[in-house]
C-alpha cells in the first residue's frame, strides 16, 4: 500500500495498451457469413449436378457437351478445399488488434535500472551474406539506445570465415567512433550504410566543427568498407592485419566451413576498462562465435547456431532478453529494445509474456513490388488477427525473448521474473581468456549430446521452420507473444530480387510449415486445449499451403481445357446457381482489394501479389509438398537453403525495372511457363470456336465463367508471355524452356475431358 501512494496514481498506468484494430467489425462478420452460405450453395450444386446423374439439367447446358466424371469431381474436391481453406482464413479477420507501448512511463519508474539484453545475430556464407552487409546489422544494434553495460552483441558465423570476422573487428574499432556519432547527431537509422545512403552530405543545421565531425565519421565509415572490400576481393586478410589480433590465428590452413574447431572471441568486453568509445563512454560487449563443425555432427543450421549462442551468452553477460536478428535486418528504430520491455515489463500484464515480435520489413522492394515482398496484408492484417487470439508468430527475427521462455521454462501463474539480476560476482571476476575459455566448451559438437537442446530447449532442430515451430510449443507451454507493428519500422532487411530465390524461400517455408502439420506438433492436435482454436486455425493456414497447389492446378488447367472443347462447367448465367459462384469470387475478389488498398498497397501491387500467388502455389507449394512427402518416408533430410543477399548488377538492374527474373531451366519456371502457354492457346482457341463457329450468344452464357477464368489466368501471366516470346535480355525465359512448355501445352490439350 505504502509504496502505492507515494507513486501515486503513475504507478498503476501501463506499459502498453491493446487496441482493437479493426472498425466495423459486426459488419465484417455478417459479410463473411453470406459468403459462407454461397460457398455452401457451391458445395450443393457440384454434388447435386454430377454428370451422368438425374437431375443435372438444371444448370449446365448439356447440348454442348458433358464432361467426363472426373472433371467434375475434381472440381467439387477443389471448391470444397477452397471453401474449407476459406474458413480457416478467416480467424486472422475475426479479432484483430493493434499494441502501443509508452516508454516515458518505462523511464519514468526505471529510468536506466534496465535488464540485461543480448542480441545475437545470424550469418552462414560470406559470399552470399557479405561482411560488410553483416557488420552494419551488428553496428546497428550496438548503437541502440540503452545502457551499454546491459547490452552485449553476438554473431554467429556458420560460415566460419576469416573475412567475416575480420570484418567485425574492423566493426569493432569503428564502433568507437560510431556509437558517439549517433548520440550526437540522433542518427537514425543506425546502420551506417543504410543512414549514409539516405543522408550523403551533413545536415544543413549543423555548424562548422559539428560539420568536421560528420564529415569524419563518414569518412571513417568509407575507409573501412574499403579495406573490408578490399580483402573481400583478395580472399584472404593481410599478415599485416593478422598481427593486429590474437583471433586470426584460429584460422590454420586446414579449416574449412564444414570442418573446424570452435572460435569464440571476446571483441569488446563491457567490463574491460579499456574499451570506452571516443567520448570515454563504455561500449556494449561484442563477441564472435563460429561454433564447432564437423562432417560427422549435423549441425541444425540456423537453430544450431541460435543454441550454441543462448548457450554462450548465459555464461558471458546472461542477458535477461534476448534478441535474435538475421544478419541482413538491420536495426531502423533506436528506441525498439525499449519498446520491447514496455510489454515484458509491464507490472500487471507483462509476467506472461515470451517474446514480442516486430514484423519482417525490407529495405529493397521496388515500387509496384514485383515479388509481393511488402507483406502489407500479412503484416497489417493477418498477424494482427493472431495476435488477437494471443499469439504472434515468432518469424526467426526481429523478435525479443525472454531467456528463460527461449531456454524451455513452462509457464506458472504465480511465476514472476525479477528483472535486476546481476551477474554472478565470481564470474564477473574473471578476464576475458577465462571467459573465453569457458564458454567455448559450449559451442562444441558433442555438447548437446543428450541433453534436452534442440528439443525442449532453445529452438527445435529438424524443422526448416525452426522459428514457427519453436514459437507454437513455447505458447502451447502456457505463454502469451505480442505482435509489435509501429509506425516506424522497428527492423529492415533484404529480400529475394529473382523470381527464383522468391519461390525457393517460398519453397523452404511451406515446406516447413507443412512438415508442423504432418508432425505431432500439428496444431490442432498439440495445440489442442492449450492454443485458442482461433490461434489453431491461424497457424493452419500457412501449415496448408503447399496442399493448396493441387485445388489451383486443376482449376487453372482444366476449365481452361473445357473452354476450348467448348465444354460448360459452372451454371450457365440465366440460372440461379450462377449467383453463388458469381458473389464468392467477385465479393472476395473486391474484398481483398479492398483489404490491400486499405493497407497502403496500391492495384498494381494488390495484382502482383496475386501473380505471384499463382507462382507459389504452381510451384513452391507443389515441390515442398512432394519432398514433405519424401522426407516424411524416411529418403531425405531437412535442408536450408540460404537466400542469397546479392546478386549482380544486371539482375539488379532488371529487378529495379521490375522485371520478372527467369534466365534460368528452373523446373519451376516450365509449369508457370506451360499453364501461361495453356491458357493463352484455350482462351484464343476457345473463343474462335465457340463464339465465331459456334452458337453465338446461347454458348457464351454457358461459358462465360470459364472465360474470365481463362481470361484472367492470361492476364496475370502477361509478363510471362513478354519473357517466353519477347524479351531479349539475360532474364528472358531460355529457349529450352519454351520448347518444352508448348510441348507439354499441346500434351495437355490431348487428355480427354469429356
Ligand atoms: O545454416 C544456417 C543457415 C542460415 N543461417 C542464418 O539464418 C538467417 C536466415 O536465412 P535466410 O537465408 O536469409 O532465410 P530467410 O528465408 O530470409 O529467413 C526467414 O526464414 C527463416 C526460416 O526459414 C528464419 O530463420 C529467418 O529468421 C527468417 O527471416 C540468416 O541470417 C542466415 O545467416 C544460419 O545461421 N545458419
Ligand atoms: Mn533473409
Amino acid at each position: 500500500m505504502g509504496s502505492r501512494e507515494i507513486s501515486g496514481s503513475e504507478h498503476e498506468l501501463p506499459l502498453f495498451e491493446t487496441k482493437e484494430a479493426k472498425l466495423g467489425k459486426l459488419g465484417y462478420r455478417l459479410f463473411a457469413g453470406s459468403i459462407f452460405v454461397n460457398i455452401c450453395l457451391i458445395w450443393v450444386y457440384r454434388a447435386t449436378h454430377i454428370p451422368g446423374t438425374s437431375s443435372s439439367s438444371l444448370g449446365v447446358d448439356e447440348e454442348l457437351g458433358v464432361p467426363k466424371r472426373w472433371v467434375w469431381i475434381g472440381l467439387l474436391l477443389s471448391e470444397v478445399w477452397f471453401g474449407l481453406y476459406w474458413i480457416l482464413t478467416q480467424s486472422i479477420r475475426w479479432n484483430n488488434i493493434k499494441r502501443y507501448t509508452f516508454k516515458d512511463r518505462l523511464a519514468l519508474r526505471y529510468g536506466e535500472n534496465l535488464p540485461g539484453a543480448d542480441i545475437f545475430v545470424c550469418t552462414a556464407d560470406p559470399t552470399i551474406e557479405p561482411p560488410t552487409l553483416v557488420i552494419n546489422t551488428v553496428l546497428s544494434v550496438m548503437a541502440y539506445d540503452y545502457p551499454p553495460d546491459k547490452l552485449s552483441v553476438y554473431i554467429s558465423d556458420d560460415g566460419g570465415s576469416e573475412l567475416t570476422f575480420y570484418a567485425l573487428y574492423e566493426a569493432s574499432i569503428f564502433s568507437r567512433h560510431w556509437i558517439p556519432f549517433c548520440k550526437e547527431f540522433k542518427v537514425e537509422p543506425r546502420s551506417p550504410a543504410a543512414y549514409f545512403a539516405q543522408v550523403s552530405d551533413p545536415p544543413p543545421s549543423l555548424k562548422n566543427q559539428c560539420i568536421k565531425d560528420w564529415l569524419t565519421t563518414k569518412r571513417l565509415y568509407e575507409y573501412m568498407k574499403n579495406r573490408i572490400e578490399a580483402a573481400i576481393k583478395l580472399g584472404k586478410v593481410s599478415e599485416e592485419i593478422k598481427k593486429q589480433h590474437k583471433g586470426f590465428s584460429e584460422w590454420t590452413p586446414e579449416i574449412t566451413k564444414r570442418d573446424h574447431q570452435t572460435i569464440l572471441q571476446i571483441l569488446i568486453h563491457g567490463r574491460d576498462a579499456s574499451s570506452v568509445d571516443t567520448d570515454g563512454n563504455q561500449l556494449p560487449t561484442l563477441v564472435y562465435l563460429a561454433r564447432e563443425k564437423r562432417s560427422q555432427h549435423s549441425h541444425n543450421f540456423k537453430a544450431g547456431a541460435i543454441n550454441s549462442l543462448l548457450r554462450v551468452s548465459s555464461e558471458i553477460s546472461n542477458g535477461q532478453i534476448v534478441l535474435s536478428v538475421d544478419c541482413d535486418m538491420y536495426s531502423n528504430d533506436s528506441k525498439a529494445l525499449r519498446d520491447a520491455l514496455c510489454f515484458f515489463m509491464d507490472e500487471k500484464k507483462g509476467y506472461d509474456i515470451a517474446f514480442v515480435q516486430c514484423p519482417q520489413n525490407f529495405n529493397n522492394v521496388t515500387k509496384s513490388d514485383l515479388y509481393a515482398n511488402g507483406f502489407r496484408v500479412i503484416n497489417n492484417v493477418e498477424m494482427t488477427g493472431l495476435d488477437g487470439f494471443g499469439g504472434s508468430i515468432y518469424s526467426g527475427t526481429g523478435c525479443f525473448h525472454r531467456r528463460e521462455t527461449i531456454c524451455g521454462r513452462k509457464f506458472t501463474e504465480d511465476y514472476r521474473e525479477s528483472w535486476n539480476q546481476e551477474i554472478d560476482p565470481i564470474k564477473a571476476k574473471r578476464s576475458i581468456t577465462e571467459l573465453e575459455k569457458a564458454s567455448k566448451v559450449l559451442a562444441d559438437c558433442t555438447y548437446e549430446e543428450n541433453t534436452q537442446w534442440g528439443n525442449e530447449m532453445g529452438l527445435k532442430y529438424g524443422c526448416p521452420v525452426e522459428d514457427v515451430i519453436t514459437g507454437l510449443a513455447i505458447q502451447c507451454r502456457g505463454w502469451n507473444s505480442i505482435y509489435f507493428n509501429p509506425e516506424r519500422k522497428c527492423f529492415l532487411g533484404v529480400a529475394p530480387v529473382t523470381l527464383d530465390q522468391a519461390l525457393i524461400q517460398y519453397k523452404r517455408w511451406s515446406e516447413g510449415l507443412f512438415q508442423i502439420f504432418l508432425s505431432k506438433y500439428c496444431p490442432f492436435t498439440y495445440g489442442y486445449g492449450k492454443i485458442k482454436l482461433g490461434l489453431q486455425m491461424g497457424y493452419c493456414i500457412y501449415c496448408l499451403w503447399p496442399p493448396n497447389s493441387f485445388p489451383t492446378i486443376f482449376y487453372l488447367v482444366v476449365p481452361s481445357l473445357c473452354f476450348l472443347n467448348g465444354i460448360p462447367l459452372f451454371p450457365k448465367m440465366s440460372s440461379l446457381w450462377f449467383l453463388p459462384f458469381a458473389y464468392v469470387f467477385g465479393s472476395t475478389s473486391l474484398y481483398s482489394l479492398y483489404e490491400a488498398l486499405s493497407v497502403g498497397d496500391t492495384i498494381t501491387e494488390w495484382w502482383n501479389l496475386h501473380r505471384i500467388w499463382v507462382f507459389r502455389r504452381l510451384t513452391s507449394f507443389l515441390f515442398s509438398f512432394v519432398d514433405t512427402v519424401i522426407r516424411q518416408l524416411g529418403f531425405s533430410q531437412t535442408t536450408f537453403v540460404i537466400t542469397p543477399k546479392v546478386v549482380d548488377d544486371e539482375v539488379l538492374k532488371r529487378y529495379e525495372n521490375e522485371m520478372l527474373e527467369f534466365g534460368n531451366t528452373s523446373p519451376m519456371f516450365a509449369i508457370i511457363s506451360t499453364v501461361a502457354v495453356l491458357n493463352l492457346v484455350t482462351l484464343l482457341g476457345g473463343l474462335i470456336k465457340s463464339v465465331i463457329f459456334g452458337g453465338g450468344i446461347g454458348v457464351f452464357e454457358s461459358l462465360i465463367s470459364q472465360f474470365i477464368l481463362c481470361g484472367l489466368t492470361v492476364l496475370v501471366n502477361v509478363p510471362v508471355y513478354e519473357a517466353l516470346f519477347f524479351r531479349k535480355d539475360n532474364g528472358a525465359i531460355p529457349f529450352f524452356v519454351m520448347v518444352t512448355s508448348i510441348f507439354l501445352a499441346s500434351l495437355a490439350c490431348l487428355i480427354p475431358i469429356s
